[in-house]
């Protein structure tokens, strides 16, 4: 199998333009991110940050120029990407039939976590989410399934975790836990890339921004695109 391992950088995006068959959104694009890199993709709403991930993930083709998964044309319905790249773009799917322990579970065992029971629980207890582990999504407020679905995407390992406004409806201590959680994994050497509006994610968990702006990306340390999105 091919894996690509001697990439230089685990995740590119080369002269990358976004768009849609009928329009171009942003670009050309450049993005180089190493193992433990942090990034934010900020930008005012219609930006094309949303856009940007979906090309990143390969669900939508470039426009122009590329973007690189160690080293390979990303393709997120190869065992490698699957293997390597934890996601949480959406409001996300859920078996309507299965408790909120059982789909973490269901993620744990898939991805042969060591130890998945442990683990389960301690995700239960991160995202305070314990009391509500034999209830089924649809008895979940919004914000819990929110925790939910963040909690299935930190449980399994991955080299690159890809998040979509991850501070959307969460309380202010969750929030904070998350900022220190995604800090210690860029720590362990995951590499983060996170849509974000929120300033203090960005200052507490990433080390750089790319502001998509005008049609243009324009790389920005983390403090930089915090000020930026507090203008
Ligand atoms: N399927 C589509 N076809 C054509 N244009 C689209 C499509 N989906 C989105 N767009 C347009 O692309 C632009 C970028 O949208 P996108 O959702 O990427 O922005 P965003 O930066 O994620 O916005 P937000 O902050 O509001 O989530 C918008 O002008 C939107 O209208």
């Amino acid at each position: 199998m091919q894996t690509g391992q001697s990439a230089e950088y685990q995740l590119e995006a080369r002269e990358l333009t976004i768009g849609y068959p009928q329009r171009t959104i942003c670009g050309p694009l450049n993005l180089q991110l190493s193992a433990g890199n942090g990034t934010g993709i900020i930008g005012a709403n219609g930006s094309g940050k949303s856009t940007l991930i979906r090309t990143i993930l390969g669900h939508l083709p470039p426009v122009g120029g590329e973007v690189e998964f160690l080293g390979l044309p990303v393709d997120e319905d190869s065992i490698t990407f699957r293997r390597q790249v934890a996601v949480q773009i959406t409001d996300g799917t859920f078996f309507e039939e299965l408790t909120i322990a059982e789909h973490l579970e269901l993620v744990a065992r898939g991805h042969g976590v060591a130890a998945w029971e442990q683990k389960v629980e301690e995700e239960l207890d991160f995202f305070e989410l314990t009391a509500v582990a034999e209830v089924l999504p649809g008895e979940l407020s919004s914000g819990q399934r929110r925790k939910v679905l963040l909690a299935a995407t930190l449980i399994r390992p991955a080299q690159l975790v890809l998040l979509d406004e991850p501070e959307q409806r969460l309380d202010l201590r969750i929030r904070q836990k998350l900022y220190d959680r995604l800090a210690l994994l860029r720590q362990s050497g995951t590499t983060l890339l996170v849509v974000t509006h929120d300033p203090q994610l960005l200052r507490k968990s990433l080390d750089s921004a790319l502001l998509l702006d005008e049609d243009q990306g324009v790389i920005l340390d983390a403090e930089a695109g915090a000020q930026w999105l507090e203008r």
